[in-house]
């Protein structure tokens, strides 16, 4: 595919113009009419609803003693709202820190491996790598503790028109910014879709009136010309923004023929940003996403959550159950009246218990998913600076995966990149390597997209091997929804309840999690009510 230059000048003219702000409130409705959406037709539309329960409380006091195993977002989520209810809650959480998978690395975190490797970071002031979560959908139940908690949030730019695609196995020697993949791809699709139309191919799907409706959205979503032909334009973006006087800007030229646009493959990233899941507006606590864990354990009280304490055994005694753990050198049996468990569900099933063996193979059953992150970290924003790229996210055909840019700090004088977020056998592949071995790697890849200065500015930097993370030993979980397994764990155990983002429809998001914790405090809540 034919190199296009990524760092062209900018103009106010082209920000209003990338922007879509150029034709005014007429072209948008321009744009409304050809898809047969008037303005009058849209108060047709079904009444908006807000999509999930937001606030949560619990009615009534409870009166009993819960321990908590596991002080990830499930753990603390169940804490607080117990608390909330008057329970006496203790966490009982193996690593150093609350959070679990919700794991935010600055200067100065530490962390041994499973394979006896530790890493420390040396990332600079204000920098910072959210190396498990990053991103949150408007309607997820996370902003919702956010709110509550007092933790502030700006955008997480999640797709960017600037930001860059390469695929290496269709033969690019350079990446394309998503502006211009985009405009081909919208554009050919759409003269196909416009001449098979009009020479009568849908004849029998379409009306002349849909026929005529649909020539006209095309024209306007392709960018098509009069002849119903793809020829590119401002739409693919400028080798040089127009400037003052006369400059008109240089225009990055004609797009490359239709057959070369498909093979080479940029179309199959653009449905990412439709998922209902991944689609802008996204947001991120401001400081890193582990705000929101230390938000919960404040609210919910230090003193009520003990880390390192690694659950060895949990035994249900009929009237209560008992919990034995190891902190440090010592071995202690905590005692309550009930217990949550939201340890990993492969973690779980190792633990000794008496809950029967069934339980033990429910939670054997989930698969488990390997991701990997890493932070590289540069003395200066070179992305901004020379790539005109502010936040989003490249996105490859290397097992790199992905390159995510920083939507905080804008502008500032250091930064870090995500120069891997992979997942699956190209996790593995890294997870596989020492520290040194995995950057080396993820540098020789990444300077096929940004060249040399992406190995020769870098700082420092920080990987994540999901898989290799200590009372983890993986990234998220695939459940069995119709199995009697996951059935199973949705019903407490004796005195034993699981929570947890994998026994929700929400996997390898927070809300999940939270949702889940909810579930089960509400249950647990009736229960002491009615006992
Ligand atoms: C790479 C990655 C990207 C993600 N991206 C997003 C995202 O963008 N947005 C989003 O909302 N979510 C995202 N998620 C998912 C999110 O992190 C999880 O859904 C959520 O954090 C799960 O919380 P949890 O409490 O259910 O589980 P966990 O966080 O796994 O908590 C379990 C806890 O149990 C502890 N534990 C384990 N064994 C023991 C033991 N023996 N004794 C005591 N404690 C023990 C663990 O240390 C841990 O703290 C991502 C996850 C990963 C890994
Ligand atoms: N792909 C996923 O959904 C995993 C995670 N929730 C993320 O957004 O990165």
């Amino acid at each position: 595919m034919t190199q296009q230059p990524i760092s062209p000048a900018v103009s106010r003219r082209g920000f209003l113009r990338a922007v879509g702000l150029s034709g005014g409130a007429g072209a948008m409705f321009a744009t409304m009419g050809a898809l047969g959406l008037a303005p009058t037709a849209a108060a047709a539309a079904p009444a908006y609803r807000a999509p999930t329960p937001a606030d949560f409380h619990l009615t009534g006091r409870g009166r009993a003693s819960v321990v908590i195993l596991g002080g990830g977002i499930a753990g603390l989520a169940t804490a607080y709202e117990l608390g909330k209810a008057g329970y006496d809650c203790t966490v009982l959480e193996a690593r150093d820190i609350v959070g679990g998978r919700n794991f935010t690395v600055r200067g100065g975190t530490t962390q041994t491996d499973l394979d006896g490797n530790t890493q420390k970071s040396r990332f600079g002031e204000g920098v910072y790598l959210n190396a498990g979560p990053g991103r949150l959908a408007q309607w997820m139940v996370t902003l919702d503790y956010c709110r509550e908690l007092g933790v502030p949030i700006e955008v997480f730019t999640n797709a960017n028109a600037d930001a860059l695609i390469f695929n290496e196995s269709a033969g690019m020697t350079a990446p394309v910014r998503y502006r211009a993949a985009k405009a081909d791809v919208f554009g050919y699709v759409s003269e196909l879709l416009a001449k098979a139309t009009n020479q009568g191919a849908l004849d029998a799907a379409l009306t002349a009136a849909d026929k005529d409706r649909l020539t006209t959205f095309l024209r306007s979503f392709g960018s098509l010309g009069s002849t119903l032909g793809y020829t590119g334009g401002s739409r693919r973006g400028f080798a040089s923004y127009p400037g003052a006087g006369t400059d008109e800007g240089t225009p990055l030229g004609a797009p490359p023929a239709l057959s070369d646009v498909f093979a080479s493959n940029v179309g199959r990233y653009f449905s990412f940003e439709l998922g209902y899941d991944q689609a802008m507006l996204m947001f991120q606590p401001v400081g890193g996403m582990d705000q929101i864990p230390k938000a919960l354990a404040k609210a919910v009280g230090h003193h009520r959550i003990k880390v390192g304490a690694e659950v060895t055994d949990v035994t249900d005694t009929g009237s209560g159950v008992a919990v034995t753990y190891r902190q440090g050198k010592a071995t202690r049996v905590l005692r309550a009246d009930y217990c949550v468990a939201t340890l990993p569900p492969h973690l779980m099933a190792r633990i000794p218990h008496n809950l029967g063996t069934p339980v033990t193979a429910a939670l054997s059953e989930f698969g488990v998913t390997a991701a990997g992150k890493i932070g590289l970290e540069y003395q200066r924003r070179w992305w901004e600076e020379d790539d005109r790229i502010y936040g989003g996210i490249t996105e490859t055909d290397l097992d790199l995966q992905h390159i995510w840019y920083p939507s905080y700090g804008f502008h500032g004088r250091r930064g870090l990149v995500v120069g891997y977020y992979n997942t699956g056998a190209a996790a593995r592949t890294y997870s596989a390597l020492p520290h040194a071995e995995r950057e080396a790697r993820a540098l020789a890849q990444g300077v096929k997209i940004h060249g040399e200065k992406y190995r020769s500015e870098l700082v420092s930097s920080w990987s994540q091997a999901w898989d290799r993370t200590r009372y983890l030993e993986g990234a998220w979980t695939s459940p069995r929804y119709t199995s009697p397994g996951y059935q199973l764990l949705l019903q407490p155990a004796g005195r034993v309840y699981f929570a947890g983002d994998w026994l929700s429809h929400e996997v390898a998001w927070q809300h999940g999690a939270f949702v889940s914790a909810r579930s089960v405090v509400t249950a647990l809540h009736q229960r002491v009510l009615t006992a």
